[in-house]
C-alpha cells in the first residue's frame, strides 16, 4: 500500500526502503523523538519529504492532490481539536466537506459504542474529560470511513483499561471493514498484542521490521 524509496525529511527521517501493507495493522514503535509522528505526517501529506519518493498504491504521493488523498487517509493527531457544540456536532464535522450522506443518530450511537463513550449526542462536547474528547475525535475519524487510519498514540489521555478496549475495538473495526490501520505507540506490549507488523524506528531510521 505504501512503499518508501530513499526518503529523507530534514535531518529527522532517513528511510531507505520500507513497505506498509494494505489491510493490516501496523505499529510504529521507538523512543520519544525518534520520528514516528513525522513518518505518519508524511503519509497524508501534512508535510512533504525533501527527497526520494513514497508510493501509495503504486502512485507517487508527490503527484496526488493533498485534499483527495486525505479523503482516503485520515489522521487522528495526539491532541485532536474539539469544537464548541454538542457531541453530535463534533462527530459530524469531519464529514462536512465530504460527499457522503450524513449518518442517522442511530449510526452515531453505534460509533459512540465502538469508542466506548456512553453519552448522549446532545451533550456539550467541551465539558467532556480529555480522554472522552479523544474518543469523540476518534469517532469523528471512523465516520469518515477512511481507507487508511493513522493514529498517533491514541491512548495518551486514556487509562490503560480504556486504552486496551479502544484499540481492540479499532483493530476489530479495521479487520471487519478491510481497512488499514497505522498506529504510533510507545508500548511494545500494545504493538505485539494488536499488530500484524511492527516497524521500529531509531533516530529517524528503520532498525527493525517484523511480522507478528
Ligand atoms: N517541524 C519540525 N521542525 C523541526 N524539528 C521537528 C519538527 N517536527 C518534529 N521535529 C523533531 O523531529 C524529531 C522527531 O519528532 P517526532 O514527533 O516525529 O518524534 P516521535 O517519535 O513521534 O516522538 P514522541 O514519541 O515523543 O511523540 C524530534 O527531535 C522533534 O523535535
Amino acid at each position: 500500500m505504501f512503499s518508501f524509496k530513499e526518503v529523507r525529511y530534514k535531518n529527522i527521517l532517513d528511510i531507505k526502503n520500507l513497505t506498509i501493507k494494505k489491510h493490516k495493522v501496523t505499529c510504529l514503535v521507538g523512543q520519544s523523538g525518534s520520528g514516528k509522528t513525522t513518518l505518519l505526517r508524511l503519509l497524508n501529506k501534512l508535510i512533504s519529504y525533501d527527497s526520494g519518493e513514497i508510493f501509495y498504491n503504486d502512485q507517487p504521493l508527490s503527484g496526488i492532490n493533498s485534499l483527495e488523498l486525505r479523503r482516503d487517509i485520515v489522521m487522528l493527531p495526539q491532541s485532536p481539536a474539539i469544537f464548541s457544540g454538542s457531541i453530535k456536532d463534533n462527530l459530524l464535522i469531519g464529514l462536512k466537506f465530504s460527499e457522503q450522506p450524513l449518518p442517522s443518530d442511530n449510526e452515531l450511537y453505534e460509533v459512540l459504542k465502538l469508542v466506548k463513550l456512553h453519552k448522549e449526542l446532545n451533550q456539550d462536547a467541551e465539558k467532556l474529560s480529555g480522554g472522552e474528547k479523544q474518543r469523540v475525535a476518534l469517532g469523528r475519524v471512523i465516520l469518515m470511513k477512511p481507507e487508511v487510519l493513522l493514529l498517533d498514540e491514541p491512548s495518551s489521555a486514556l487509562d490503560e483499561e480504556t486504552e486496551h478496549m479502544i484499540i481492540e475495538a479499532l483493530v476489530n473495526y479495521t479487520k471487519e471493514n478491510n481497512k488499514t490501520l497505522i498506529m504510533v505507540t510507545h508500548s511494545k506490549k500494545v504493538a505485539s498484542e494488536f499488530s500484524d507488523e511492527i516497524i521500529e524506528i531509531k533516530e529517524g531510521m528503520v532498525i527493525n521490521e517484523e511480522g507478528v
